[in-house]
């Protein structure tokens, strides 16, 4: 231990003290949330005349909003912990939010634990105590204070001793640690250990890579940084919003409720699969065929793939108009498609000039063809004077007719599209995914026949993750002729305008005349004109916004078990974050995806060269230390040199090892969920298991979760049942540490069921 810890019981008076102290702080959070409800329900009713009064009521009521969000999530451990100095400054107290006297001298009754004030409450060690005397944890369930923990500071009471991990409150630590899982991850707000908190108070600009062992508190310091960096930099981050990208849907909905429980909304938890708007990648596949999307290689494919649909026709343009058929030759094509891509834009802004070159060219010959009309069979006629023989019959204006002419026609339109189709990403990967041909003329000399094959698939099969980065990549390729589609957008949102205020106007005049039980029944009107509107333009945080927008990009970008990212997952974040604003974490030792990364280097060079900075978290907080010895095992087979990370706790429960089959797979699942006591058990089985554990489980219900690894990264479960180890390694080229995943994802007992073999 650190320091001198207080395990006495405490007296009932410093009980009561934390107390009187707590229930104060909860009467001025009721007193808040009370007069912010007052503030927003005024805002609503306010009108905006002008513009300019409705964009400043918008805000007022957008911020009120927020602000009885953060109100409402912070009910649980308002406070949690105090400071007392050696000097005769006050105590502080800390907590999830800040707290002001209201009375005019406005003093903090509760520092949010990202204030720098508050940091000597993680930093502050014996040796090191930055004028702290006490921290003390205050332990609170609903608003009773029900325990406290002590720390004095001082090196002679700890007898001059430094444990060897440096723990801050490791009283309260433990007691979280020990804690049954519930399958949601909490918060570790009172409880951050300094390692973590120099990682979570990081600089905002550049890339900040945290590499860390499994347990070490990578994901919840990343959730911690998020909530940091909104609080530190609110003016640069709140309009554009923060993106938390993770490994899949089951590890959003796990640490979903961590942020909200800070406080925090403008955060976008995303999959790589999520994240381009109206696709929804659920369908799986082969190892081999993500590991091939996933290459750099395919941007040039892909770019191939575009350019191959940009066709000329074989011999000439044919074109039925106006009951005669225009002829173009082969080369009048060519150059239109050469001016076109000449001008460096996508394919589907660049249409535009292909058409108009191609119109002109038809005009031409239209214009060619009606002058031998009008003259066919017309007897030669004695030029006038000042006329000359090759004037042009058809004027300019009679071109432009006829230029309209063509360009309304649905022949020449259709035989447009035939050369240079207007294309959707999710057309033209389909298209090329599912078309031999198509695919072989896009690869050739880039991908092998193994590749094409792995890739190759049925042309209505569903989207996967690895296809979201593919379809990111080719809308830049193709781009979007939108100037349509934003015309209509700025003219919806004006009439919803228009018709919000018209709603608003009604309300008030009959507000005039209605008695007191009327109004009541406005104000319920009130609310849903409220949420109505606030839907339409307020309500959304940035966050959701984005969620709607491809081209949107975030203020900071911050990537769990970054490991398992492709080259081309890559390509797409980086799209989402010109700025390189990312926090990077993950554990290149727990790699499982067959296209992520073994180093760092190899992973980010491609985008931000060396300028990336790396930290370290060294200490396991989840898994045990009879656990981690035999996960150990594991990540020796994946390289001798590399280390587990040290564990804080010992339970003196050793993992176990049987034989598969030996006993009903069902009874020994029966006997660890008994183990675990209400905790959460899982059973990790080799893929092609799978569907068999499930239902040999059949009847185990939520008490248990059967996963595969790469379903089980990044959570975490009291009791975990390896099977079939053997199998797991054989799956992949990254078994090893698929294994070492597994057996890391226990926080108290572990039991591997070998094969046979
Ligand atoms: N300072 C802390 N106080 C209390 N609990 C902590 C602390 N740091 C980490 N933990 C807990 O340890 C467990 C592991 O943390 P987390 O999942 O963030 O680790 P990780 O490094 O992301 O692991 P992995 O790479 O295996 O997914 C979680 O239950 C987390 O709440």
């Amino acid at each position: 231990m650190s320091v001198a810890e207080d395990r006495e019981p405490h007296r009932t008076t410093d009980l009561q003290h934390e107390q009187d102290y707590v229930s104060m702080l909860y009467r001025r959070l009721d007193d808040e949330r009370a007069t912010t409800e007052r503030r927003l329900d005024r805002a609503l009713r306010s009108h905006g005349e002008t513009p300019q009064e409705s964009a400043e009521r918008d805000a007022a009521t957008s911020l009120h909003h927020e602000r009885l969000a953060q109100l409402g999530s912070v009910e649980q451990g308002l406070c949690f912990g105090r400071l007392d100095f050696h000097d005769d400054r006050a105590p502080a107290y800390i907590g999830r939010i800040g707290l002001f006297d209201s009375d005019g001298d406005y003093e903090p009754l509760l520092l949010d634990w990202r204030a720098p004030a508050a940091r000597p409450f993680y930093l502050a060690t014996a040796a090191s105590p930055e004028g702290v005397r006490r921290r003390r944890h205050i332990r609170t369930l609903s608003r009773k204070v029900v325990g406290l923990d002590d720390e004095i500071l001082d090196l002679r009471a700890a007898g001059g001793q430094q444990a060897d991990l440096g723990l801050a409150g490791e009283a309260a630590l433990l007691a979280a640690l020990e804690r049954k899982r519930t399958g949601e991850m909490g918060d570790i707000v009172a409880t951050i250990q300094a390692e973590q908190d120099d990682i979570i108070r990081d600089e905002l600009g550049g890339v900040l890579v945290v590499q860390g062992g499994p347990g070490t508190g990578k994901t919840a310091v990343a959730l911690h940084r998020a909530a940091y960096l909104l609080y530190t930099y609110r003016q640069q981050l709140a309009s554009r919003g923060v993106l938390v990208v993770g490994p899949n849907s089951t590890f959003l909905r796990y640490i979903g409720q961590v942020l909200p429980s800070l406080g925090e909304t403008g955060v976008l938890l995303s999959t790589i699969g999520q994240l381009f708007p109206g696709v929804r990648a659920r369908g799986t596949e082969r190892r081999e065929a993500a590991e091939v999307k996933g290459r750099p290689v395919m941007v040039d494919v892909l770019a191939r793939a575009v350019a191959d649909r940009q066709r000329v026709p074989e011999d000439r343009f044919a074109v039925e108009f106006d009951d005669d058929v225009l002829v173009l030759r082969r080369e009048v094509v060519e150059r239109a498609r050469e001016k076109a891509r000449r001008t460096g834009r996508p394919h589907n802004v660049a249409r535009r000039v292909f058409v108009d070159a191609v119109l002109d060219a038809l005009v031409e010959r239209a214009a060619v063809r009606m002058e031998v009309d009008l003259f066919a069979g017309v007897p030669d006629i004695p030029l006038a004077a000042g006329e000359t023989a090759d004037a042009p019959v058809l004027d300019a204006r009679d071109r432009m007719e006829i230029r309209a002419e063509l360009a309304g026609s649905a022949t020449v339109a259709a035989a447009l599209d035939e050369l240079w189709p207007k294309l959707t990403p999710q057309r033209l990967l389909r298209d090329l995914l599912g078309d031999a041909d198509r695919l072989r003329s896009a690869s050739e000399g880039l991908l092998s026949d193994a590749d094409r094959a792995a890739v190759q698939r049925p042309a209505r099969s569903p989207w996967t993750p690895a296809d979201v980065p593919l379809l990111d990549e080719l809308a830049e390729l193709l781009g979007e002729d939108d100037d349509a589609e934003r015309a209509a957008r700025e003219r919806r949102e004006r009439e919803e305008r228009a018709y919000a205020e018209g709603v608003l106007d009604i309300m008030d005049q009959d507000e005039e005349i209605l008695d007191e039980d009327q109004i009541r029944i406005a104000d319920v009107l009130d609310a849903e004109l409220f949420a109505e509107r606030q839907e339409r333009r307020s309500r959304l945080t940035a966050a959701q916004r984005a969620a709607r927008d491809r081209t949107w990009t975030f203020g900071h970008v911050i990537v769990d078990e970054a490991q398992e990212l492709s080259a081309m997952d890559w390509r797409l974040l980086a799209r989402r974050c010109p700025t390189r604003s990312m926090t990077v974490v993950g554990d290149v030792a727990q790699t499982g995806a067959p296209g992520g990364a073994s180093s760092w280097q190899e992973m980010l060079g491609r985008h931000v060269g060396d300028r990336w900075r790396l930290r370290q978290l060294t200490v396991n907080y989840r898994t045990p230390v009879e656990i981690m010895n035999v996960a150990a095992e594991a990540l020796h087979e994946v390289d001798p040199d590399l280390r587990v990370p040290t564990s804080v706790r010992e339970t003196g429960v050793e993992p176990w090892r049987a034989t598969l089959g030996e006993r009903p797979l069902a009874s020994v699942v029966d006997d660890e969920v008994a183990a675990a006591d209400g905790g959460t058990v899982a059973v990790l089985a080799p893929a092609a298991r799978l569907d068999a554990v499930r239902s040999e489980l059949d009847g185990h219900g939520e008490a248990v979760s059967v996963l595969t690894v790469a379903e089980a990264k990044g959570l975490e479960f009291d009791g975990v049942v390896v099977v079939a180890p053997e199998d797991i390694v054989a799956e992949s080229p990254r078994g090893w540490n698929d294994l070492y995943v597994a057996c890391t994802r226990a926080t108290q007992r572990l039991g591997i069921l070998c094969t046979e073999r």
